[in-house]
């Protein structure tokens, strides 16, 4: 969706993801009730809280994969899933979704060949998710670290504009995951936003905001520092349970 500027010029709408008082049931039970939240485009917004809180449901939201019972989801202007979001947004799931028999650098080839990327884009991309010495293997060898880095490239290579990513550092060295934090402030920086979960706040300092979820609902919505003011502590886990104690009611950054 666009809007009008003043000489009637349209220009892209300034938020990449808009959520309005979504209800999501699971398995019979309420999964996310009431969740209402903006995600402006160019940041890194991290989706935090306990096992089966919410987080890869409210992703799902977000890719448009997810039946939801009540409230809209807009994902660049238009409603999420939507055909025209399908090269534009990019989903890394928890489970890698790759070829096995085939190697790192075909699986990321096969990928950039659907989004209209050459070879550079692959060799770069592979670069980025330390895999270049890699790249010949067949993903079957593969650890499951490295799988799921093949997983992330897949998704890299299409340059989408909104990266929602589920728990993309589990089972990384730390040399690692904070390469691919780096990479994924360049990407920001750059104008791509990126939702990306974790159940371990000590990765909350490398988002600009944070979604905390308990329980279906959204807690807060805050930058880390305004966590730390807001509950008197300087560690982000004794924050969030801090949070969790007081119920305090979201608001937006
Ligand atoms: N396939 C499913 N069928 C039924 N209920 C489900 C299904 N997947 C998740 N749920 C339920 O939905 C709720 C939210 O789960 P969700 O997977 O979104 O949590 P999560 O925060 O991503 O958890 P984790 O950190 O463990 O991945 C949980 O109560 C869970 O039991």
């Amino acid at each position: 969706m666009t809007e009008a500027t003043e000489s009637g010029a349209a220009r892209p709408a300034p938020l990449a993801v808009e959520i309005r008082g979504l209800d999501v049931t699971r398995g019979g039970a309420p999964a996310l009730q009431d969740v209402s939240l903006s995600i402006a485009r160019g940041s890194i917004t991290g989706l935090l809280g306990p096992s089966g809180c919410g987080k890869t449901t409210l992703m799902r939201c977000v890719v448009g994969t997810q039946i939801v019972e009540s409230g809209t989801v807009t994902v660049l202007g238009r409603p999420a899933g939507s055909t025209p979001l399908r090269s534009r947004v990019g989903y890394v799931t928890q489970e890698p979704s790759v070829y096995l028999d085939i190697s790192i650098r075909d699986n990321v080839r096969y990928f950039a060949s659907l989004y209209g990327r050459g070879n550079d884009a692959v060799a770069e991309t592979i670069e980025a998710v330390g895999l270049s010495t890699h790249a010949h293997h067949a993903a079957g060898d593969l650890s499951g670290g490295q799988l799921s880095r093949v997983s992330l490239a897949c998704a890299l290579v299409g340059r989408p504009e909104v990266l929602v990513l589920d728990e993309p550092t589990v089972g990384l060295d730390p040399v690692l995951r904070a390469e691919l934090w780096e990479h994924f402030a360049s990407l920001a920086a750059s104008g791509t936003t990126l939702l990306v979960s974790s159940h371990v706040m000590d990765e909350a300092d490398h988002c600009e905001s944070l979604l905390l979820l308990r329980k279906g609902r959204l807690l807060a919505h805050v930058p880390p520092d305004e966590l730390r003011r807001r509950t008197g502590k300087s560690n982000l886990e004794e924050a969030f349970l801090v949070l969790i104690r007081d119920q305090q009611v979201g608001v937006q950054p």
